[in-house]
């Protein structure tokens, strides 16, 4: 999408392919008409002999303003995107290293003014050294190295190419590509490593089987006795929006509204203020539901994910299918007293999926009438993440379910809109908070820009690129996403278990970890490693696909070792906490798998391909 509204230019400043650029210059007879717009490879020569009006230009702003053509230079109409190669970007820049020096090598060469190479590095020894005096801001105040974040290498690999970016995202699988291709799991260090030695740290490993039934009662119990925690006065639009709600509700008649704010703007409040206000006057806890598209989602406002609760299950078809009669009675009774349903970050919800809602609901209810005659409230903010698998309840055409689903959502007459933003933060965040909100409504201004270049990467100290070594990255293909990982775990020096799943059918053995979701064949683990839940387990406990913990061990029975056995469990620390329940709940994954055919549902969370990463979690 982006390559056909937008015109690229690659400058590639490779040791290597100045030098050949160099030598083609001499030899041949240049074709410049066939050059432009596309990559230059003559580009470098050119800017070293410019005239002498662009005396003053760098080698970016050339890149970006001019470009040449019939023996001449011509300008952009349309700024182009230039892509510098070699790409540092996500590449650990680190002092005194030779990748240090080709980066600032790069950095000298886009970003001052010079008509040789000589003269570019000003006779210092370094790359480096010159870098560094060309950062001082005193002597160099005008130099602006904010460009080189926007350049990247499209690597894109052909077989990804059919799907279109949502397509991608929506496999919901953030590492495709296993680890698979590595010795790590069959090196020495990890396979005379004892691992069953965790069980004498955790001798009663096996009695903890039930863990989460065990999590779900001692919530149960912290719910039973938690239900009285304060909420904020309602702001006044938040009160109106509540009104609206319990007035239809008290009076018998059914509302679809609604709710929309950005970040912060209390939406979580208002659903909860609601909810508690509608069991009260219900006096029962199922009239009021609250569901999500997303395991995440769903967990962050304490209910259930829509495919859980309406028994829906994934996948491409267009036509609406029946529940089975034994399943919608037993639907029915659950349902029986539920008169609210709230369904948060609707922006996901595409038209498919309302109109399963509504379908099933009218089976549910046993009515012809829309969702089952029931009151729905969508909440959140149609500025953020779009649709899986589905258009946006906005669209138009199609076929049989996404008509309907324009039908269903023609029945949301009442909107709200809140505006008031409650989340406390500091003068920086909310500089930067108006800033993005101004970028979703595609209304940036030059002011915007400039805060957003102050954390370019390039911009920023090398302490404190550093700092961000351990930091979740994204990666434009998936490949690069597994080396990362792999280089990870190579990293952490710790001893790797190398894990093959059990497929409990031929099928399942097939099937590569792309059809399966993800879920991967080998799964490479250490201890220190960073994980992510690729399953729905409990919303109630966070167990859900998007959580991310850190492997604290893994415990294999007593005579048995990697590879070529299943752990007993991976204890792991997730980065959620049940309220009131544990501090720091744990995993046990093996555990979890047992129940799906031997899968280890998870993957690797340092890096993602950033296709696949951001939707759903
Ligand atoms: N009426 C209010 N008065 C004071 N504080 C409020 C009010 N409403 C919400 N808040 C506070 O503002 C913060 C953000 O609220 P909330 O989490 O409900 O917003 P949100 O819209 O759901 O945010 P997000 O979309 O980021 O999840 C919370 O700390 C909440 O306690």
């Amino acid at each position: 999408m982006s390559e056909s509204s937008r015109k690229f230019f690659t400058l590639n400043l490779s040791e290597s392919r100045l030098f050949s650029s160099q030598l083609r210059k001499r030899k041949n007879r240049i074709n410049e008409d066939v050059e432009q717009g596309i990559a230059d490879p003559n580009f470098f020569s050119r800017y070293l002999s410019r005239p002498d009006d662009y005396e003053q230009m760098t080698l970016i702003e050339m890149a970006k303003k001019h470009y040449w053509a019939r023996r001449k230079w011509c300008k952009h109409r349309v700024e182009p995107v230039v892509r510098i190669l070699p790409d540092f970007i996500g590449k650990k820049i680190i002092p005194d290293t030779d990748l240090y020096e080709s980066f600032c090598r790069q950095q000298v060469l886009l970003n001052s003014r010079y008509r040789s190479f000589e003269e570019a590095k000003r006779d210092l020894p370094t790359w480096s050294g010159r870098y560094a005096e060309l950062i001082r801001p005193t002597e160099n105040p005008s130099v602006d190295l904010g460009i080189v974040e926007e350049e990247f290498e499209d690597k894109t690999h052909p077989e990804e190419e059919w799907l279109d970016e949502w397509m991608q995202a929506s496999a919901m699988a953030p590492n495709f590509r296993a680890l698979e291709a590595t010795d790590l799991g069959l090196r020495d260090i990890d396979r005379n490593h004892s691992w069953s030695r965790g069980l004498l740290d955790n001798p009663t490993i096996h009695e903890k089987i039930g863990f989460v039934n065990t999590l779900r009662q001692v919530v149960q119990d912290t719910h039973d006795s938690g239900s009285s925690t304060s909420l904020p006065t309602l702001s006044r639009q938040q009160q109106a929006a509540h009104d609206l709600v319990l007035d239809s509700l008290r009076s018998n008649s059914t509302i679809r509204l609604i709710i929309s704010g950005g970040a912060g703007t209390g939406k979580s409040t208002l659903i909860n203020a609601i909810v508690r206000s509608t069991r009260e006057l219900f006096s029962n806890e199922n009239s009021v539901r609250i569901m999500a598209p997303t395991g995440v989602a769903a967990f962050n406002i304490g209910g259930s994910t829509i495919h859980h609760e309406l028994g829906i299950t994934a996948d491409k078809s267009q036509s609406y299918k029946k529940l089975e009669v034994e399943r919608c009675r037993q639907m029915q009774v659950d349902f029986k007293n539920t008169k609210l349903i709230i369904i948060d970050e609707y922006s996901m919800i595409g038209r498919k999926i309302l109109a399963y809602i509504d379908l099933r609901l009218r089976d549910i209810f046993g009515t012809k009438e829309s969702f089952g005659n029931i009151s729905i409230v969508l909440v959140g903010d149609m500025r953020q993440i779009p649709p899986i698998f589905d258009t946006p309840l906005y669209a138009e055409g199609g076929r049989e379910l996404q008509l309907t689903g324009n039908h269903s959502y023609s029945k949301f007459k009442q909107f709200v809109r809140l505006e008031q933003v409650f989340r406390q933060s500091g003068v920086e965040e909310l500089e930067y908070r108006e800033a993005l909100s101004r970028l979703s409504d595609g209304k940036s201004t030059v002011a915007d820009w400039n805060l957003f270049a102050t954390r370019s990467y390039t911009t920023l100290s090398v302490e404190e690129i550093h700092s961000f070594r351990h930091a979740l990255r994204l990666f434009p293909s998936k490949d690069e996403a597994a080396s990362y990982n792999e280089e990870r775990l190579r990293e952490l020096g710790f001893p790797v278990a190398r894990i093959l799943l059990v497929n409990n059918c031929l099928t399942a053995e097939g099937a590569s970890s792309d059809d399966a979701k993800g879920l991967q064949n080998i799964l490479l683990l250490s201890k220190q490693a960073r994980v992510m839940l690729r399953k729905n387990y409990s919303t109630q406990f966070g167990l859900v696909n998007g959580s991310t913990g850190t492997v604290k061990d893994i415990i294999y029975k007593e005579g048995d070792e990697s590879p070529g056995n299943i752990p007993i469990a991976v204890l792991n620390s997730t980065n959620i906490s049940v309220q009131g329940c544990m501090k720091n709940p744990l995993w046990f994954l093996s555990f979890l798998s047992q129940q799906t055919g031997y899968h280890l549902p998870a993957c690797h969370a340092s890096g993602f391909n950033y296709h696949l990463s951001c939707v759903g979690q």
